[in-house]
């Protein structure tokens, strides 16, 4: 039996290149769309139409359940709208499947919280590539050595949150492996404001928008005399569906929370 998926944000740019996956997937499928607009409307091939061609769209996720019985939902939305679709999944046992950034500390526990008295599993992932994910990692490994590290994370400019989720993770990961300490001059004069970037433990997070550019990042790390770079680009949303497919796979009949890819890659 396929994997009944449901993506929230299925109209934006992630979910159109996710329903193409799960479609040519040969065990799982998309029974419909969550939005906050166009119930009962149809999608097919990223346009919104008043026929029965495509998936079926609900503003409702308990009708949208009742209806199609969706094993996961996939979100993809934006910062304003995850963090509510989740608690309504975890309320109706459907396994949530998360990409989209910008979930705040607190509201990363209260889902936590949520999956523990559920028993709904659920995997928050801040970047679905597996090149990413090794940066990450590599980058955490190389933190233990060379302890002054700046992010430098890059995105298209249709990202509405800053820093990215990648850039956060990262700085989490590293963090792990890395006592806090001030980075450059103790005395440091910043005569613009944000010069020095966002600061975590002393570590800096830079983030650039610009068109053309997709999702990339760089992790400098500093030592005496040397300087180590470890850089991943995504340059096609292609680079996350391994990922995605394999979260949606792996959080059928799990209990717990996953955060971060790297947690359940073999
Ligand atoms: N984890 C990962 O590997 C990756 C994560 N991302 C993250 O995924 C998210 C989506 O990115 P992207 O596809 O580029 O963004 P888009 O803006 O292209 O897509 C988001 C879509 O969500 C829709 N939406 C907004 N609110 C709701 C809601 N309440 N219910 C359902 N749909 C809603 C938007 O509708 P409308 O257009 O009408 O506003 C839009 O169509 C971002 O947070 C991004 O950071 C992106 C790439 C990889
Ligand atoms: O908005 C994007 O595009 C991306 N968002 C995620 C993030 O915030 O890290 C993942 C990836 O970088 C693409």
């Amino acid at each position: 039996m396929k994997i009944k998926v449901a993506i929230a944000g299925a109209r934006g740019r992630m979910g159109t290149t996710a329903i193409e996956a799960i479609e040519e997937a040969a065990d799982a499928e998309v029974v419909a769309a969550l939005d906050y607009k166009y119930d009962g409307l149809h999608l097919h091939n990223a346009s919104v139409n008043d026929g029965k061609l495509g998936i079926p769209i609900y503003t409702s996720l308990s009708t949208l359940f009742e209806e199609h019985h969706p094993a996961v939902l996939l979100d993809v939305t934006d910062p304003d709208a995850v963090f509510h679709n989740v608690k309504e999944a975890l309320a109706l046992g459907i396994h949530p499947v998360v990409g989209t950034s910008g979930l705040t500390n607190e509201e990363l526990q209260e889902i936590a919280q949520l999956v523990e008295s559920t028993r709904t599993g659920g995997i928050i992932a801040p970047n679905f590539s597996i090149g990413a994910v090794l940066m990450m990692k590599f980058a955490a490994q190389a933190a233990r050595y060379l302890g002054d590290v700046e992010i430098l994370e890059m995105h298209h400019d249709r990202k509405l949150d800053s820093p990215s989720g990648t850039a956060v993770k990262t700085a989490e990961m590293i963090k792990e492996n890395r006592p806090p300490h001030i980075q450059g001059h103790p005395e440091e004069q910043i005569h613009l404001q944000g010069a020095r970037g966002a600061d975590v433990e002393g570590m800096k997070i830079h983030s650039i928008r610009l068109p053309g550019l997709l999702a990339h990042q760089q992790v400098l790390l500093g030592g005496e005399g040397e300087l180590l770079t470890i850089r991943h680009d995504s340059f096609d949303r292609k680079s996350f569906m391994p990922g995605i497919m394999m979260a949606v796979r792996k959080v059928i009949g799990r209990n717990d929370l996953i955060y971060g890819l790297e947690n359940i890659i073999d």
